[in-house]
């Protein structure tokens, strides 16, 4: 693996007499397209949430970018939380604000930036997602796909390193979830940011992700690469495991034999 961007040791999270994450460690290098997978109820959300301390381990340490989260101040916590975006299945865009201050909303919270800096950033990231002409819209009159865009946009500006990404495809069609993920990739090449990404839909785990973790029972059941042959041919423990690596082979073999109508003589 790659330098560890994040690493969970030993975390747990309980809600009442429940226990939603137990004992889990995990790393994510620097880079990485991270999956979380796992049935409805699993406990990947919660273990996503651990990741900015939008839920607080009841025990454990969780350490992003060198900084162990859970020792530090409100104010140093708000701090490293401006290194991780996070974007939602149901988007959480402002709905009175338009999209310009949808994105210039963690520049103007965290302070420090003049006008024309946020107005250059918020400009920069609408470019990255492919929304410039939108910059005046407000969320209702967009589509749900340039709304999540918006969304990644405002979780990028920031400049974070980790981005994560609750079910962010789960409110889209095919064609538009395609249209993001390829969105998603592009971003984590061209400016290295780190995703984890939890998702129920095999696919999309498999057409964006380089590591993956089967979540069961708020523990992790199992976790491998996507993008290497022997490790998706070797046995896996879990049913979700296989189903994986069996779709993640076929998307590998896919690129190496290109479709007949894509070779051009
Ligand atoms: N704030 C909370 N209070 C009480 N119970 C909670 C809370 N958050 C999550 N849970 C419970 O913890 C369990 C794991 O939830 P979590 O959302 O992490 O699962 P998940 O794998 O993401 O499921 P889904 O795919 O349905 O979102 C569920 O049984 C859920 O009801």
């Amino acid at each position: 693996m790659t330098t560890p961007l994040i690493r969970i040791e030993h975390a747990s999270k309980s809600f009442g007499d429940f226990h939603a994450v137990r004992d889990v460690s995990l790393e994510v290098g620097q880079g990485d397209i991270f999956g979380l997978i796992g049935k409805s109820g699993a406990g990947k959300s919660t273990l996503l949430r651990l990741i900015n301390l939008l839920e607080r381990p009841d025990a454990g340490a969780v350490t992003v970018d060198g900084r162990e989260l859970t020792s530090l101040s409100k104010r140093d916590l708000r701090d490293a939380r401006s290194n991780i975006g996070m974007i939602f299945q149901q988007f959480n865009l402002l709905q009175n604000a338009s999209v310009f201050e949808n994105v210039a909303f963690p520049l103007r919270i965290h302070g420090g930036q003049t006008k024309q800096q946020i107005a250059a950033r918020v400009a920069d990231c609408l470019e990255l997602v492919g929304l410039s002409d939108k910059i005046e819209s407000y969320p209702a009159q967009l589509s749900g796909g340039q709304k999540q865009r918006v969304a990644i946009a405002r979780a990028l500006a920031s400049k974070p390193a980790v981005l994560l990404c609750d079910e962010p495809t789960s409110a889209l069609d095919a064609e538009t979830t395609r249209a993001l993920l390829a969105t998603l990739k592009d971003i984590n090449h061209r400016l290295d940011v780190t995703i984890v990404i939890v998702s129920h839909e095999l696919d999309v785990i498999s057409e964006i992700c380089n590591r993956v973790a089967v979540i069961e029972n708020g523990a992790i059941a199992e976790q491998f690469a996507l993008d290497d042959a022997a490790t998706l041919a070797a046995p896996r423990l879990t049913a979700l495991g296989r189903e994986l690596a069996a779709a993640s082979a076929a998307n590998t073999l896919a690129v190496i034999a290109p479709q007949p109508e894509t070779i051009h003589v």
